[in-house]
């Protein structure tokens, strides 16, 4: 039998608006992302990959059908829960990194592990180890300004990982990356799947990565259109 997906979408439906100026963003989705995965969800400009994203996280309600995170609805529930269980069992990976400039790289990571209440000398010896497994043992004391955007990148990625969630959502991580840093990006995100048994749930424009994808589910017009198994899916 297959172990629960950590994302289970069936009959998911998202309209912005009302009456004339309605625009339905998903209409009937159905989706699982399995642990362990390195998903890719791709499609075209306006198909409603950000409105799913957005569900999947908590902070969009959907109109219809049922969304399940990790076995839970978070739809109907208050925003102080919802933001309760994305601090401790989702990490994001935004395009723009977001990373606070007056913070070094590892006190950037510490931080989502201070929220969760541990100590700060303890969130930051545990953001060094991270940063040591995305490649930046010695930037730990370095500011945002002063990092490429590629170890930008990487900090925004350790800070996605350290408090250990199962699942990981990326929205573009490669768009603001050269070729060779968005593969070496992408290779570590699919490690982090693996080693980790985590389920990472990519949103991409980006055809060249698409070589590190366990599955490619393709949207169109707000609806799943394909779900097929990626390149890596069977490549150590
Ligand atoms: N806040 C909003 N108000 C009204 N319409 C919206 C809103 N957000 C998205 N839409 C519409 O919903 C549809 C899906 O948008 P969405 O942003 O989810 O697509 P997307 O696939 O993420 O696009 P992109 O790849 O350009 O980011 C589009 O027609 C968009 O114009």
């Amino acid at each position: 039998m297959q172990p629960t997906p950590a994302v289970r979408c069936r009959g998911l439906a998202k309209t912005y608006g009302r009456g004339d100026t309605a625009t339905p963003a998903l209409r009937a989705l159905d989706l699982d992302v399995r642990a362990g995965e390195l998903t890719l969800l791709v499609g075209p400009s306006g198909c409603g990959k950000s409105t799913l994203l957005s569900i999947i996280a908590g902070l969009l309600t959907p109109d219809g059908g049922s969304c399940e995170v990790l076995g839970q609805s978070l739809s109907g529930r208050p925003e102080v829960e919802r933001a309760a269980f994305r601090r401790d069992h989702v990490g994001f990976v935004f395009q723009g990194f977001n990373l606070l400039p007056s913070l070094t790289a590892a006190q950037n990571v510490a931080v989502a592990l201070m929220l969760q209440g541990v100590h700060e000398r303890v969130a930051v010896a545990r953001a060094r180890v991270v940063l040591g497994q995305v490649g930046l043992a010695d930037r730990g004391d370095a500011y945002p300004m002063t990092l490429s955007g590629g170890q930008q990148q990487r900090v925004a990625i350790a800070r996605a990982l350290v408090h250990s969630p199962a699942l990981v959502v990326c929205d573009e991580p490669t768009s603001a990356l050269d070729h060779a840093t968005g593969q070496s990006v992408m290779r570590q995100l699919r490690e982090v799947a693996r080693d980790a048994s985590r389920a990472l749930l990519v949103v991409t424009h980006d055809p060249r990565i698409h070589d590190y994808a366990d599955r490619i589910v393709e949207m169109d017009d707000g609806h799943v259109i394909d779900d097929r198994a990626g390149p890596a899916r069977d490549s150590t």
